[in-house]
């Protein structure tokens, strides 16, 4: 059945991208073969709807002759939002991943064709947590944007104007846009996505509290990334609270993450936050983040040291920090250098090492890299995927992807079926957890943190009834109708709840 899969893809073209517009045709002309694709051959479809082909899909999307399936909402067409939404053919929506296009995955201002994103993303909410596509809504806010190349090729479909200077002309257009999206329908879940880093921050902490919506890039990948860590700990024993871990990158996801780990500490271990989060050390392009420096954006400071030399340069960071944990979210290709890859080895048994970035062209090493710097003693996740490495006892070593489709389908379908009012912190937390005990002992051992993608729904059955009780516990949400009393069944019920396409009876005659 799966190499089916693969051959139908393969079949479509050599490129990734003619897989992408073979499968984007598929979805407009036999929309139920492909969702049969997308849902039963989940494995092999992901990477050429999602990472790593969407970046180059984003990149090439105003040339790529496809129609867009999800809504723009222009700058230039304000003060219609609520209109726009309610002509919108879809009627009964629950699931919005929007965008404005900012910093797509580590590649920059996309603008209009950002709109690949949260087309992406959304799709992940089916294959992965089985929402109902008819539901589900992608969104770009198109306000212009600073890609000057991008705002003059004649086939450019976005506004032709930069970004806008005034900070107070966008807010109001996003506030415009979530009160609309209120005033819609009754119970929305948004899920924002690839937005530039301080409006990211801005608008996480202006509406997380008062809509039920999150924000990917900072909790989603924080909530992998600590799945990971904590699944690779249970590999080496030791706890969270005795890490040293070292960030390159101070973006979005490393203080996201970082915030997660230290959330996690201080639960677990009982230290306050504030020493918890010293334990994270970030790093950005003018070096290590410490309480000396006078240049740090707001989202750095709480992870200011004032205890370590302000290095400059990565290996000198590693020898200076001797991190047990290094995490890689930056967008610079091959960063974790040989002699990085080196310290770390000699100072760690067992070196943990996240090459996170995104796409495959900007991740900080390979596994390949890794796994032979270390004497195959990494423990390894990355955000997009890599190939598995067949040893000379001829064992296969298959890396992790820390693919945020583990989580937000999941936590995302939980908070819809319990019609949340918001999506605490804790919520991540409790999801990461649940996941970073699902891998096998036996998948430990070769290096898989989590257990096969192949089995997305099960694993993401059991994240949506922990987040679910949750949300239900916290009095934020309500039991789904249908839900039994007992907690032990809320796995079940949850897959119970999730949209299927038919079966694929073979061969998928009509392609
Ligand atoms: O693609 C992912 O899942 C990670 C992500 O959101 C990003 O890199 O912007
Ligand atoms: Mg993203």
């Amino acid at each position: 059945m799966t190499d089916f899969g693969k051959a139908l893809l393969d079949a479509a073209g050599a490129f990734p991208l003619d897989k992408y517009r073979f499968l984007r045709r598929l979805r407009e002309t036999s929309t139920e073969q492909y969702y049969q694709l997308l849902c039963y051959y989940t494995q092999q479809v992901l990477p050429c709807i999602y990472t790593p082909t969407v970046g180059e899909a984003c990149q090439q999307y105003h040339a790529l002759r496809i129609k867009a399936r999800g809504l723009y909402l222009r700058l230039d067409h304000r003060r219609s939002i609520l209109a726009q939404l309610k002509a919108w053919p879809q009627k009964d929506v629950r699931v919005i991943v929007v965008t404005d296009g900012e910093r797509i995955l580590g590649l920059g201002d996309l603008g209009a064709n950002g709109m690949g994103i949260s087309e992406g993303k959304i799709e992940l909410y089916t294959a992965a947590a089985g929402v109902d596509p008819a539901v589900c809504l992608p969104v770009c806010l198109d306000v212009g944007t600073n890609n000057a190349q991008l705002r003059e090729h004649p086939d450019y479909a976005g506004l032709r104007a930069p970004r806008p200077l005034r900070q107070q002309v966008y807010d109001e257009f996003v506030a415009e846009f979530m009160e609309a999206v209120q005033a819609w329908q009754r119970h929305m879940l948004i899920q924002f996505e690839d937005f530039g880093n301080t409006n990211a921050f801005r608008i996480l902490d202006k509406y997380k509290d008062d809509y039920c919506c999150f924000n990917d890039d900072i909790q989603g990948t924080a909530a992998i990334t600590l799945a990971a860590l904590l699944a690779a700990l249970r590999v080496t024993g030791k706890r969270l609270a005795d890490q040293r871990i070292l960030f390159l990158g101070a973006g979005e996801a490393a203080t996201g993450i970082a915030s997660l780990i230290s959330f996690c500490i201080h639960r677990r271990d009982g230290l306050d936050q504030q020493a918890a989060r010293q334990r994270c050390h970030l790093m950005d392009s003018k070096g290590l983040v410490v309480g000396s420096r006078t240049d740090l954006q707001h989202h750095k400071i709480p992870f200011a040291h004032n205890d370590v030399p302000a290095c400059a340069t990565l290996i000198e960071a590693v020898r200076a920090i001797k991190p047990t944990v290094l995490i890689g979210v930056s967008a610079v290709a091959n960063a974790f250098t040989p002699e990085v890859l080196a310290a770390m080895t000699e100072l760690n048994e067992r070196p943990i090492i996240f090459p996170l970035s995104n796409p495959t062209s900007l991740a900080e090493c390979t596994f390949e890299q890794a796994y032979r710097a270390t004497g195959g003693a990494v423990l390894f996740a990355s955000g997009s995927p890599f190939d598995t490495i067949v040893d000379e006892r001829g064992v296969a070593h298959h890396p992790p992807q820390a693919n945020n489709a583990y989580i937000f389908p999941a936590v995302g379908h939980a908070a819809v079926l319990t019609k949340s009012k918001r999506i605490p912190q804790e919520v991540f937390l409790v999801a990461a957890e649940r996941l970073s005990t699902m891998a096998t002992p036996a998948e430990l051992e070769v290096g898989a943190l989590f257990p096969p993608f192949a089995r997305i729904r099960d694993i993401s059955a059991d994240v949506m009834a922990a987040a679910a009780a949750h949300l239900v516990d916290a009095g934020l949400g309500a039991v789904p109708e249908g839900w039994p009393e007992q907690r032990e069944g809320w796995a079940a019920a949850a897959r119970g709840a999730m949209w299927s396409p038919p079966m694929p009876t073979t061969p998928f005659s009509r392609l």
